[in-house]
């Protein structure tokens, strides 16, 4: 991983709740790329003082318009002079408005990735890294709730799978790993309650709730340490890591394909 090098990282959808303070990196360069300029603000001045002016730059960019997120990747490269860790954690609940979901969860995800592997991959003649693709664990569950949004957290599972295979055939150099975490406590959790996101499946918002009580609800530092252990373990390539209440972080098991 570019840990041992302080990054340089680019994480992608800021998280209202300040992840970062939960990272345990000695140094930092990250960019840190969001739609919401308060959120991305914010995050920049918890970085400024967890690690010192300069090491963090927030660049405004909706990761569903092609060019701004192509330019975001050049910038953090101009910035940095490397990328070595992208984080693709952008992610909306909207079954109202459902393609967008399918825009911001799944299409993004996809071409963060393909930037990514322009920057680090050594088929384009870079050094390695490390990509991680955030899921979800509604991949997993029966989420009657959320039926699109679920589709593009599978989506991602497939896609995440399917590139680390190329990967590691063709020796990009770079491990692509996917993170599926259980309810975390952030500000998505309150869309469930809101007719604008949830459209005509908040009659289940009751529903969700309970299973929100059933299964607890994380803290974010957890999926900050699970990102950890993906980012350092260089014997990680196409796993899918869950994080749990119950089992806390743990890898999905596939059954070998028979004939
Ligand atoms: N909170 C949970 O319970 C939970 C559980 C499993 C998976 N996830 C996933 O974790 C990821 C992070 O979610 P979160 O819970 O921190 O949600 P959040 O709403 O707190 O944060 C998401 C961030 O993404 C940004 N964002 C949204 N659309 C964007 C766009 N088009 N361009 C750029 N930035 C955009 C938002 O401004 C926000 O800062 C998402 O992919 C989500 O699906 C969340
Ligand atoms: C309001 C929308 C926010 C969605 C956030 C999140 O992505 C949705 C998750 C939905 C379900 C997953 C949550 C909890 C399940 C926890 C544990 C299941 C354990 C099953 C097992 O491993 O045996």
């Amino acid at each position: 991983s570019g840990l041992q090098r302080g990054g340089p990282w680019i994480f992608l959808g800021a998280q209202g709740q300040g992840l970062f303070q939960d990272f345990c990196v000695p140094v930092l360069q990250v960019a840190v790329v969001d739609l919401n300029k308060t959120v991305g603000e914010q995050c920049q001045a918890q970085l400024d003082a967890e690690f010192g002016e300069g090491r963090s730059v927030f660049i405004q960019c909706d990761v569903t318009h092609g060019d701004a997120l192509r330019d975001a990747f050049q910038r953090t490269v101009d910035q940095f002079g490397r990328l070595d860790i992208v984080i693709n954690n952008a992610g909306i609940n909207n079954e109202k408005n459902w393609e967008k979901t399918i825009q911001v969860n799944l299409t993004s995800v996809i071409k963060g990735t393909y930037l990514a592997l322009e920057h680090m991959s050594k088929e384009y003649g870079k050094q390695g890294g490390t990509i991680i693709n955030v899921s979800s664990m509604a991949a997993f569950l029966h989420s009657p709730h959320q039926p699109v949004y679920t589709a593009t957290k599978h989506g991602v599972i497939g896609f995440t799978r399917a590139m680390a295979d190329a990967a590691a055939q063709d020796d990009y150099g770079v491990r692509i790993n996917v993170l599926c975490p259980a309810f975390v406590d952030t500000p998505l959790l309150h869309t469930v309650e809101e007719e604008d996101n949830m459209g005509k499946f908040v009659k289940f918002k009751d529903d969700f709730k309970q299973s929100m009580n059933k299964f607890g609800v994380l803290q974010p530092s957890l999926i900050a340490e699970g990102m950890m252990r993906l980012i350092s373990d260089p014997s990680l390539n196409g796993a899918v890591m869950k994080i749990t209440c119950a089992k806390g972080i743990h890898f999905h098991t596939y059954e070998p394909m028979s004939a």
